[in-house]
């Protein structure tokens, strides 16, 4: 497993400078997390790092380097807070739709919902989605059968045909989790993935994560210093305006890190200090 090594990176939209001579070294198969207020920067770095900072106005500088001297072009997962499941698509088809996309001659139309004058049969009706959708077939078996057994490590086998809104949040979360796991790519950037979740399914959610995930290179971005303490090797705020690293965290024991260990609730204490003061200056 490499380490990923940002160096020197800048950023920043027009005048305002977001960061500047910003340095950070993700370790190889390793979790490293990402604590700071609304508006820091935390996005555009993880932006910055899967080559994603473009637009009007924004100049970048640095560099993001694999140590095993390959590029990171191809070898990056996103996962959002928000699930990105497109509605029209069952749980299968969604975590097998990056294969279907890269394996096909694939017309993005097809990603949007057909009009009600178009001649394909509408979503809704039994089987449509999957005649409509022209690739399906290509993908192999062999992907299915992973994607059915990626589905069964998220406990969600039973609900693969299953349309998203007929989900729990929880449930969607999971199934982003397998499209991530589905990518099968060694760096995986992580900005809230589980923001937007009652407590209990979140810290399910972080259990299962760190459990899947385990050996790959992760950046996760929370506002959550417990999450952060129960996920990270490393973990480092990321404040002020242009923003700077702080030095790194590294709470004791391996993640994820139960809720009864005292010197994690300490340093949840701690950190949360630190952003609550942090908040009081911006
Ligand atoms: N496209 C853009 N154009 C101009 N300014 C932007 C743009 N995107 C972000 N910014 C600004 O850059 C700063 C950093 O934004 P960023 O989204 O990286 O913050 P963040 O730390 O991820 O915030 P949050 O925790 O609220 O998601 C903010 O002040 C934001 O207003």
């Amino acid at each position: 497993m490499f380490d990923v090594v940002v160096k020197d990176a800048a950023l920043a939209y027009g005048e305002k400078v977001v960061f500047n001579h910003l340095n950070l070294t993700l370790d190889g198969g390793k979790w490293t997390c990402l604590l700071g207020g609304s508006g820091v920067g935390k996005t555009s770095l993880l932006r910055l790092i899967a080559g994603l900072s473009t637009g009007k106005g924004l100049t970048t500088s640095g560099s993001v380097v694999c140590q095993d001297g390959f590029s990171l072009k191809g070898r990056i997962a996103w996962m959002a807070q928000q699930d990105l499941l497109l509605p029209w698509f069952s749980v299968i088809d969604n975590i097998t739709l990056g294969k279907r996309l890269r394996g096909s001659t694939f017309n993005l139309s097809h990603l949007f919902k057909p009009s009600i004058k178009s001649s394909i049969k509408p979503w809704t009706k039994k089987d449509g989605i999957r005649s409509w959708l022209p690739s399906h077939k290509k993908v192999p078996p062999e992907e299915i059968e992973r994607a059915k057994h990626i589905l069964e490590q998220v406990g969600l086998v039973d609900k693969s045909g299953e349309l998203p809104q007929n989900l729990s949040g929880g449930q969607r979360q999971r199934v982003a989790l397998a499209r991530t796991l589905m990518e099968n790519r060694p760096l995986v950037l992580m900005d809230e993935p589980f923001g937007a979740l009652d407590a209990i399914t979140r810290l399910n959610l972080q259990d299962l994560a760190c459990e899947l995930l385990k050996n790959r290179t992760v950046l996760l971005i929370t506002h959550d210093p417990l999450e952060a303490l129960r996920l990270g090797h490393h973990i480092y705020h990321l404040q002020g305006q242009p923003a700077t690293l702080t030095e790194a965290i590294m709470p004791p024991g391996a993640p994820p890190r139960s809720l009864e260990n005292s010197e994690l609730m300490s340093l949840q204490g701690e950190l949360l200090e630190r952003l609550r003061n942090e908040g009081k200056h911006s």
